[in-house]
């Protein structure tokens, strides 16, 4: 029977041709999917249209959009037994590279095509649901500088740019973490909870990996005593999730709980899945097991037998390799 699936498309995302980009995705999953699509507007957003689809009982849902999409629409699987596919169109495809997802559209459909599936965690922040992180401090205070106009003109770039803009007013806060079993009270310039971070969320890299499906968050607590040493420890985030090691400084700490609670003094914003939602205090609780995404399916191994390049090299069939055996 040919498989089904509700395809949740924002128009406006990104900086290609969604027209093309829409084509596109029907011409790859139509001969074996069944689109029901459903175009997001500035009313009606991902969300209300994953929401509508769950509630109809769709057997699938597929996203395309930007990471405000992309988390939107995954909020409303949380939870579900649906399938989530994504095909990732935004700025920085954080979600896409966070969910070791590829972001080509050719490649995306491919994964969705392929059908295999994995349970991730997702996680409640203050009652929003939240896939990949939340930033608290700079990071929150980033998004907010890097506009649609900016975007739009710079791409990827506007996040480094307000990154570079945020640093020239660098300011440290007073935060307070609780957990299950400690308080925990430092300065910091970032605090970062991730579920799953792409490398390029610098700030979320405290730890060597951040494990999607472990049922825990990953806490960063990224605090230098100045713009040098801010620069010099975000330098170190950078290498080291690139080697995937543990960080190694003074001014960064990391650990992991089920379940946060966040306080600053002064309040600071904060930012969910890359959408700015408001401001400290937060409460950030992993749900284990929260819904299952596409991905891609094993690689083949590599193929046992390579014998071509080797000098004076011939191979002949057997003609008796039946009986030889
Ligand atoms: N038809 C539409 N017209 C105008 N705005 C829309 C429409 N559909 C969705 N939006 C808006 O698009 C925003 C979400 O954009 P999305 O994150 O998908 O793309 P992006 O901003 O290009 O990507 P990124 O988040 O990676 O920068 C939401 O603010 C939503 O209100």
């Amino acid at each position: 029977m040919k498989r089904s699936a509700c395809l949740i498309f924002n128009p406006v995302a990104g900086q290609s041709d969604s027209e093309q980009d829409l084509e596109k995705i029907q011409a790859i999953l139509s001969p074996e999917i069944d689109l029901d699509i459903q175009l997001t507007t500035k009313e009606v957003g991902a969300k209300e249209l994953a929401e509508a689809a769950v509630k109809r009982g769709v057997s699938a849902i597929i996203a395309s959009g930007g990471d405000g999409t992309l988390s939107a629409a995954a909020g409303a699987v949380v939870g579900t037994d649906i399938p989530f596919g994504i095909i990732s169109r935004g700025t920085a495809n954080a979600f896409a590279a966070a969910l070791e997802i590829p972001d080509t559209i050719e490649a995306a459909c491919e994964v969705i095509l392929q059908g295999g599936t994995r349970t991730i965690d997702a996680a409640y922040c203050n009652d929003l649901p939240m896939v990949l992180l939340t930033g608290i401090g700079f990071e929150a205070e980033t998004v907010d500088k890097a506009d649609r106009e900016a975007k739009n003109r710079f791409g990827v770039l506007a996040y480094i740019i307000a990154g570079f803009q945020q640093l020239r007013s660098f300011e440290t806060f007073d935060v307070e973490i609780e957990t299950d079993d400690k308080i925990i009270k430092a300065s910091a310039a970032a605090v970062t909870v991730a579920n799953a971070a792409p490398p390029t969320s610098v700030l979320a890299q405290g730890p060597a990996a951040i494990i999607v499906d472990d049922g825990l968050l990953d806490l960063t607590i990224v605090a230098p005593a100045n713009k040098a040493a801010a620069i010099a420890a975000t330098f170190h985030l950078f290498q080291t999730a690139s080697t995937g090691n543990s960080v190694e400084r003074d001014d960064i700490g990391y650990m992991q709980a089920k379940k946060f609670k966040i306080t600053t003094d002064p309040p600071q914003k904060v930012v969910v899945d890359g959408e700015i939602v408001g401001s400290t205090p937060v409460s950030i609780e992993c749900i284990p097991a929260a819904f299952k995404i596409f991905v891609p399916t094993l690689q083949q191994d590599d193929p046992i037998e390579k014998l071509n390049g080797l000098p004076n090299l011939t191979i002949e069939p057997k003609s008796d390799s039946k009986e030889s055996i």
